[in-house]
């Protein structure tokens, strides 16, 4: 990908049900690679990718959440102090989509009132096992300030397109500084299971 000039950081996390495919379309965009049995996700990944949109580079900083109930204790950690967040559900699976609700509203409540919001209906390739209707997520997402796409980390549909708009709707006057609070690093984070990937 295209970079160019000093780039802005940005933290970015993705939340929603284990299985939704969040560690899936983070390495998709960020490794071109997908995986029929992925390992789910211990404690959080962190990855990193750097866009190149109009004028501007944004590195985003990424952190990939687990799922599992068990983890959710841990998510403050990760979205405090994001810009962006996107907030993944499975199409096939009604439940995620309740669970991706949940965060949306945990979100607002503690979150950054500027938070960039996206919802990503995931497996898009499994429409015929569709639960979700799109129409129904973009109505709720419209509601509510998210940006909707449906994704498929699988066949790759729309996923460098979701972070595209994510940067593209960043506010502009980010400045550039070191991320506070935790010690970020382009290898693997403890607690995760999972490669960490690249700058
Ligand atoms: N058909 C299809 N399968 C997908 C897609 N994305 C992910 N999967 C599969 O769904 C399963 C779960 O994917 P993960 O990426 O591990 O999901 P996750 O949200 O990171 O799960 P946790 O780490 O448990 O929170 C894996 O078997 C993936 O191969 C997709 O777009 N299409």
């Amino acid at each position: 990908m295209a970079t160019s000039g000093t780039p802005m950081q940005a933290k970015l996390v993705l939340l929603g049900d284990m299985g939704a495919g969040k560690s899936s379309l983070v390495l998709r965009f960020v490794k071109g690679q997908f995986f029929d049995f992925q390992e789910s996700t211990i404690g959080a990944a962190f990855f990193s990718q750097t866009v190149a949109v109009n004028d501007i580079t944004v590195k985003f900083e990424i952190w990939d959440t687990a799922g599992q109930e068990r983890y959710h204790s841990l998510a403050p950690m990760y979205y405090r102090g994001a810009v962006a967040a996107i907030i993944v559900y499975d199409i096939t699976n009604s439940d995620s989509f309740t669970r991706a609700k949940k965060w949306v509203q945990e979100l607002q409540a503690q979150g950054s009132s500027k938070l960039v919001m996206a919802l990503a209906g995931n497996k898009s390739d499994l429409a015929s096992k569709r639960k979700v209707e799109a129409e129904e997520a973009q109505k709720y997402a419209e509601a509510n300030g998210l940006f909707f796409m449906e994704t498929s980390a699988k066949s790759a549909q729309n996923v460098n397109e979701l972070f595209y708009e994510i940067a593209r709707k960043l506010p502009r006057a980010q400045p550039v500084q070191p991320s506070g609070g935790m010690v970020l690093t382009d290898g693997t984070v403890a607690g995760t299971n999972k490669s960490s990937c690249c700058s």
